[in-house]
């Protein structure tokens, strides 16, 4: 059976039931014209490293691991792959898995920083995120995780892109270093959101630091108006 064909039969139907609240007209919505900030969801809102370091070392006990210390670079994949090329894969294997997005734990603030911020006066807030392409499970997950955490209303903010250039905004709260893609200037300043692999780096260009969640993110956006 296609992919398609198995979520029609199977979570889609099944989860949709939990979310049938969420189908009326949402209260959310629309543009107040004044300040858009991007956020991203893996290593800004959602505990993406935490997340994957536990489920990695509950499927591979006998294998070894990177602590979040010893994380150096964006891509998890890539540093597992370093340590032994198979772990490329096996790091792969834990993101792919169903459950992995849904079960990820806020980060701190996060969730309390995100409804303040949406709330503020002439400033509209969308969460941004990239899904992984193999995407039987991540993109409905990462929309559960939005209802979840901050109720259906703000299921309005969601964009989903693997490009995040093409999106216009005045910032994009992110961490990873590197963002391109089709828009070689894109519209918005990347603040680059502190994680542990990349509080390390020093950016080849200057770049605007948010550290956590505790950091004057309303000083940034002020900034901005
Ligand atoms: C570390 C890492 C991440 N990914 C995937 C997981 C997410 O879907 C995106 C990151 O999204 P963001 O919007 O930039 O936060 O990338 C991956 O495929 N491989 C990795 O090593
Ligand atoms: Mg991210």
């Amino acid at each position: 059976m296609s992919a398609i064909g198995k979520l029609l039969k199977g979570q889609w139907v099944q989860r949709g039931l939990a979310s049938a609240n969420c189908r009326s007209m949402s209260s959310r919505g629309g543009s107040s014209g004044g300040l858009r900030v991007l956020v991203d969801m893996d290593g800004v809102l959602a505990d993406f490293e935490g997340g994957f370091l536990k489920k990695f070392q509950a499927r591979y006990p006998n294998e070894p691991c990177i602590s979040l210390e010893d994380r150096r670079g964006f891509w998890v994949s890539a540093q597992y792959g370093q340590l032994r090329s198979d772990l490329c894969e096996k790091a792969i294997s834990i993101w792919e898995s169903k459950n992995f997005f849904i079960e990820l734990e806020p980060l701190p603030g996060a969730v309390e920083a995100v409804k303040e911020m949406s709330q503020l006066k002439n400033t509209d807030v969308f969460i941004c995120t990239s899904p992984i392409k193999k995407f039987t499970y991540c993109p409905y997950e990462k929309y559960a995780w939005v209802e979840k955490h901050f109720g259906c209303d703000f299921l309005e903010q969601m964009i989903l892109t693997r490009d995040k250039t093409i999106v216009s905004a005045d910032l994009l709260i992110d961490d990873r270093p590197d963002i391109t893609g089709a828009e070689t200037r894109p519209s918005w300043e990347h603040i680059l959101f502190t994680s542990c692999h990349n509080k390390h780096l020093t950016p080849n260009q200057p770049i605007r630091r948010l550290h956590s969640w505790a950091d004057d993110w309303r000083a940034i956006l002020d900034s901005k108006r």
